[in-house]
């Protein structure tokens, strides 16, 4: 049984147009997402594709002009709002993607000591900051005297030192340096390895492969593929989505062919496969309506063409 299960999300915004209009514009369209005890799954797509919105939902901390359709379970069971509240920071933790989630007014040592829960608070910090290179000075510091890679590793540490099930990680290493990612990054692995489990949210496709199981590729606001890490090699040919290979082509240590055209805005979508405007493969069967996700070797994809 999945740890976590995001079936069929749809999120849309109110927002006012002129005067007092209001418009509904739809930014996440029945996304799937699920992820297994022990097991990193990596999300990975263009910025504006939804990711950041996933985490938001997932934790229950979606803004109140949000609506929200489908279910997320946890353990098998769905979540209401007041046990996303519950499990918030406890079973479930989330690594913001801005530092700007820090209090302002409290000493980051004293920060990530509340989110132990087990055992010496004091010592765990400590530990963990070792680990993460930060001076034991720092533990004294108030977020505005740290630099942004300090900022970023205490909200890591925050994560790391909680009894977490289930870390959601936003971004959680721009700016570091490799050998503070690399130190991240394997703790993750041994969080996981450990029967947690981890949803990994990285523009950095590179380093989430060395250590992620799956990835799923997001476009404007839905799961086009989640494929086993093992599929992103050589040309792509493993992969099952137009969408998939296109961002592996583009990477700069593969062909960095871009494609044409780019990500819908949510307020213009096109009808059914939301991809197909920029799509080779494209038919027009594929505007009929958008493709349901399907198994498909070893993997899911949401694509009538895909084989
Ligand atoms: N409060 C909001 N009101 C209206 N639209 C919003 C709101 N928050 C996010 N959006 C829109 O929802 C879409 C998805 O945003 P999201 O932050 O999830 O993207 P992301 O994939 O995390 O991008 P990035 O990689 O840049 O972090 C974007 O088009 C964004 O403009
Ligand atoms: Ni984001």
């Amino acid at each position: 049984m999945p740890i976590l299960e995001v079936e069929n999300l749809s999120i849309s915004f109110n927002q006012y147009t002129t005067g007092l209009k209001q418009k509904n514009i739809q930014v996440i369209s029945s996304l799937n997402v699920t992820l297994e005890e022990g097991e990193i799954l990596a999300v990975v797509g263009a910025s504006g594709s939804g990711k950041s919105l996933l985490a938001h939902a997932i934790l229950g901390i979606l803004p109140d002009n949000a609506t929200i359709s489908g279910t997320i379970k946890y353990n098998g069971e769905v979540l209401t709002n007041s046990q996303q509240a519950s499990l918030r920071g406890k079973e479930i933790a989330l690594i913001p993607q801005s530092t700007n989630y820090l209090d302002p007014l409290m000493r980051v040592g004293n920060q990530v000591r509340t989110s132990v829960r087990t055992g010496d608070a004091t010592l765990a910090q400590r530990a963990v900051f070792k680990r993460l290179h930060l001076k034991q000075n720092v533990e004294k510091m108030f977020p505005f005297q740290l630099s942004g890679g300090m900022a970023r590793r205490t909200l890591l540490s925050t994560a790391i030192v909680s009894d977490a099930k289930v870390i959601i990680a936003d971004e959680p290493t721009p700016g570091l340096d490799p050998v503070v990612i690399k130190e991240a990054l394997s703790n993750f692995r041994e969080f996981a390895d450990n029967g947690c489990a981890v949803m990994l949210i990285t523009h950095d496709i590179e380093s989430a492969l060395t250590i992620a199981d799956k990835i799923a590729v997001f476009y404007a606001g839905t799961t086009v593929e989640v494929a086993p890490v093992e599929n992103f090699t050589g040309d792509g040919e493993g992969l099952r989505h137009p969408y998939s290979k296109a961002l592996w082509r583009a990477l700069p240590q593969n062909e960095f062919i871009p494609i044409p055209g780019s990500q819908p805005h949510p307020s213009a979508l096109p009808s059914g496969c939301l991809f197909a405007p920029r799509c080779i493969k494209a038919t027009a069967a594929c505007s009929q309506q958008q493709p349901e996700m399907r198994e498909l070797r070893n993997g899911m994809v949401r694509c009538i063409h895909a084989t």
